[in-house]
């Protein structure tokens, strides 16, 4: 990115203007003089012009906002003067606060507009190194960001297995960036100018998983008017992501190991084998080899997966990287931001370091984009992030996010405990499936054992338990 050079864009009728620009050119700075927002716009499309100083009177004032509308991110650096301020109204004041680099209020001499002009200078220069940085932060061909190196790792074996026409399994927790993955893999591959196409196994409703995914002829089952085929034969020449594909039934299971053994499918109702070209990657948060040995997952159509293994690392592992994914988001929903929000405050970016993250990335993407709409300031505080400080002296306040959280580990807790740790028993009391009670435990790093004492833990390990540690 090109250095900010000495170049302002001066706005106003003041009748002291064409004298400060002239004083201030000795200076070393030159000026534009846009008579409208549009010239304004294209001034800064077409020089390297980062400052603006503004005669500020009730008709000028809202120039800088609407000049940040009009190109985001914010353009210019704005140093204000003014007359008198309290002859300002509120609502120039606040834009003046909520805008403008800095102010400065009569009298108004060339030393001290000069000295403002340097700061805006130098802050427009940290943006460009912060905006190279931030750019460097972002695996661009991936659209990944992180440069930590458990994520180069994470992107090293995205290339490597994508180089090669064979099964994925990708693992990892909830969060963690898994579909983002699996389409990198697609993309990085000769395949990616076919579909790609996403099946969340668990959402599936039991009755209609087969046509889903096989297809169906016409008049198979009560309600098929017409021929409809499935998400595997629309895959064809393209990617298939099987994301919670432990959450697959068992009599699924069987089809979809067909499926990959001979690359052909049978829509439901159809005597007919159609050959499907289409490469499979699947997504479990769950250890499949776990599921396999209590019985809920099908060994041979383990092996055929787990071909190649991806593991998306917890964003607890690369805490260097919350700051650079915090920031990208905010970009993000910059659009959707309320007028004044200008970043994160230190605060906010230490309780995101201190913070652990159970949802990962995604809780990330959800806390920044809440923080962005509820801020009612400059800077996004815990608060609006819905974090608060932990560091041994609790503010007192929970968020309301953190006291459900800690409800519902309690919950669980007990539950386990009166059900003497028995995963089926504890989710019927719960109201909950087993699958969701495995995912809560995930969540919340609940060792099925907790609460019991060694001598008691070594109950014998059947179908209806699980060991996360
Ligand atoms: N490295 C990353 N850089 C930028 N955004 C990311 C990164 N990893 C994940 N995300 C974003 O985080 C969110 C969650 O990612 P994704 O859906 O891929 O996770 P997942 O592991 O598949 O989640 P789940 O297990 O719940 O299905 C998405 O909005 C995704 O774009």
């Amino acid at each position: 990115m090109m250095e900010s050079s000495r170049q302002i864009m001066a706005i106003g009728n003041h009748p002291a203007l064409p004298a400060t620009i002239e004083e201030l050119s000795r200076h070393g700075w030159s000026f534009f003089q846009p008579n409208n927002l549009h010239e304004a716009l294209a001034i800064v499309e077409d020089h390297d012009c980062r400052i603006g100083l503004i005669f500020v009177e009730e008709d000028t004032v809202s120039l800088p906002l609407e000049m940040e509308r009009a190109s985001e991110p914010p353009a210019l650096h704005w140093v204000v003067l003014v007359e008198d301020v309290e002859r300002l109204s509120d609502k120039a004041r606040d834009l003046i606060y909520s805008y403008c680099f800095a102010y400065r209020a009569a009298p108004l001499d060339t030393r001290s507009i000069n000295v403002l002009l340097e700061g805006a200078l130098g802050m427009a220069k940290l943006q460009d190194r912060y905006d190279a940085y931030r750019e460097s932060q972002q695996n661009a061909d991936l659209r990944m960001v992180g440069d930590t190196p458990v994520m180069q790792h994470l992107y090293r074996t995205i290339h490597k297995v994508a180089s090669v026409d064979a099964p994925v399994l990708i693992t990892g927790e909830s969060g963690t960036g898994k579909e983002l993955t699996a389409r990198a893999i697609h993309e990085l591959s000769s395949r990616r100018q076919g579909p790609f196409n996403v099946v969340n196994c668990g959402a599936l409703p039991a009755g209609l998983i087969q046509s889903e995914l096989f297809g169906h002829e016409k008049g198979a089952f009560t309600g098929a008017n017409q021929r409809k085929t499935g998400i595997i034969e629309n895959s064809r020449d393209g990617t298939l992501f099987l994301d919670e594909i432990g959450d697959l039934p068992l009599d699924m299971q069987v089809n979809l190991l067909r499926f990959l053994e001979t690359l052909t499918v049978f829509r439901v109702g159809g005597l007919k084998e159609i050959p499907v070209d289409v490469r499979v990657l699947a997504a479990t948060h769950v250890d499949l080899e776990k599921a396999v040995e209590r019985g809920d997952f099908r060994e041979d159509l383990f092996h055929r997966l787990n071909v190649l293994q991806v593991q998306t690392p917890a964003l607890r592992e690369h805490p260097e990287d919350i700051e650079p994914l915090a920031n990208f988001f905010f970009r993000r929903f910059f659009a959707d931001k309320p007028a004044k929000v200008r970043g994160f405050s230190h605060e906010s970016l230490v309780v995101m370091r201190q913070h652990r993250w159970p949802g990962n990335i995604r809780e990330m993407v959800n806390r920044v984009r809440r923080a962005m709409i509820m801020c009612e300031h400059r800077l996004i505080s815990p608060g609006d992030l819905g974090l608060e400080r932990r560091n041994g002296h609790s503010r007192g306040s929970d968020s309301l996010q953190q006291a459900r959280d800690m409800a519902e580990c309690e919950a669980i807790k007990a539950a386990l405990a009166r059900n003497k740790h028995k995963i089926l028993h504890a989710a019927r009391e719960l109201d909950i499936s087993r699958v969701t009670l495995y995912r809560l435990l995930e969540k919340h790093g609940i060792d099925r054992n907790s609460g019991q004492d060694e001598a008691a833990s070594d109950f014998p390990s059947t179908s209806e338990t699980i060991q996360l540690t």
